[in-house]
């Protein structure tokens, strides 16, 4: 088991990269703690793989190192790693029994017979294979399969991490939900440093304790779900997590003829702290990004003088819950609402909560301005 460290890891599949595009992934400094339930998570082409590979040695990074437990092992092939790597599509040898799959990595490297056997029966067990295990692999199916793929990284209890590539995409949607547990409960029992790589919001939350937001080859956010879902330090992370994502809107801040500062939106001014105003005042931006989950819009039943007046666009009703689009200031916006709740046509009133209003300047958020203490 292992703490994994990347120390200003950056890779280019180019010999020459010319700027920061060129790298699928920008310099990173990042720490997995050992035993942790990590979720890499981020869509197509961010450099989720290549990130894992790197990671378990298939491929050597051209800047930077990858520490285990603080010993560099960029120099460390994939075999000298101790790292278990379970793929989008099973890994198992078709002519071999379900029981000699799993053997075989403790076979490899010389575990008595044994104490394989003991190791197996307790893999298979908890993947719920002990019935398959005499059974050839060849005629398991693609589940069973990638169930037999797990268990080969789960029988040895020396390695460093578990690395999970999009390990369910083989998997029956209503498999998936039962494997994803069996994973959470396998690391709890195991306490192994396990990495699951996903493109998918719901995977990467139940199985993960906390996740890493990857987008264009840099992690923008590492945090619990929760942290992502109430506080987005990136735009992206706003859009990417939730259903339906982030609303965002762009707005000016301005200086007033008191010498106040104020947020505004068209003709409307966005309440802010303080604290928030003499933060953007410090930074000398005038462009501003607003960001508000749908989920935290609130929609008033009737008229309210702190409200914004509201175009009801049209309401789409998901059974559990309905979505409202809104037209505020000619901007299309969205707002989560319980299903019981009664939304007249034509006009509304709707506010933004001051706590969840997020601000982003050049997409990182902006935390208000701490108060400094008087050194007195
Ligand atoms: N062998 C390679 N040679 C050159 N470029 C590559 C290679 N492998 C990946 N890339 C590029 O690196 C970037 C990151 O790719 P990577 O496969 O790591 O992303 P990903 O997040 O895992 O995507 P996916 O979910 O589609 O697998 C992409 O722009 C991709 O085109």
């Amino acid at each position: 088991m292992a703490e994994i460290t990347l120390n200003s890891l950056a890779h280019s599949y180019g010999e020459k990269p010319d700027g920061q595009k060129e790298y699928a992934i920008r310099e990173m400094t990042h720490v997995w703690e050992q035993g942790g339930a990590f979720a890499l998570l981020g869509p197509s082409g961010c450099g989720k793989s290549t990130l894992l590979n790197i990671i378990s040695g298939l491929l050597e990074p051209s800047e930077g190192e990858v520490l285990f437990d603080g010993k560099r092992v960029n120099e460390l092939k994939p075999e000298e790693r101790n790292i278990a790597q379970v793929f989008q599509f099973p890994v198992v040898y078709d002519t071999m029994s379900v029981y000699d799959n799993l053997a075989f990595p403790l076979r490899n490297i010389g575990v008595p017979e044994y104490k394989v056997r003991s190791k197996v029966h307790e893999v298979a067990e908890i993947l719920e294979l002990t019935e398959q295990l005499k059974r050839k692999a060849k005629g398991l199916s693609a589940d069973q399969k990638q169930k037999v793929s797990m268990g080969r990284g789960l029988v040895r209890d020396d390695v460093s991490a578990i690395l999970f590539d999009e390990p369910l995409t083989v998997i029956d949607p209503q498999l998936k939900w039962k494997l994803r547990r069996k994973l959470k409960q396998i690391h709890e029992q195991f306490n192994i440093t396990m990495v699951y790589v996903t493109h998918d919001q719901l995977e990467a939350s139940t199985f993960a304790d906390k996740i890493a937001v990857m987008y264009n080859g840099q992690i923008v956010q590492f945090g619990t779900p929760r942290e992502l879902f109430e506080n987005p330090a990136h735009t992206f992370v706003g859009y990417f997590i939730g259903s339906p994502g982030m609303n965002f809107f762009e707005a000016d801040l301005i200086q007033q003829a008191d010498g106040t500062a104020a947020i505004r939106f068209g003709e409307y001014d966005i309440t802010a702290s303080q604290a928030m105003l003499a933060q953007l005042s410090d930074m000398q931006v005038n462009k501003i990004t607003l960001g508000i989950r749908p989920e935290f819009v609130h929609v008033w039943d009737g008229k309210s003088d702190d409200a914004f007046l509201v175009e009801v666009d049209y309401v789409e009703d998901l059974g559990t819950y309905k979505i409202l689009s809104f037209l505020f200031n000619g901007q299309m916006m969205k707002a989560r609402l319980s299903e019981d709740q009664k939304i007249p046509s034509g006009q509304i009133y709707v506010s933004f909560p001051e706590q969840w209003t997020k601000v982003y300047v050049n997409d990182y958020l902006v935390e208000p301005k701490q108060e400094t203490q008087d050194a007195n």
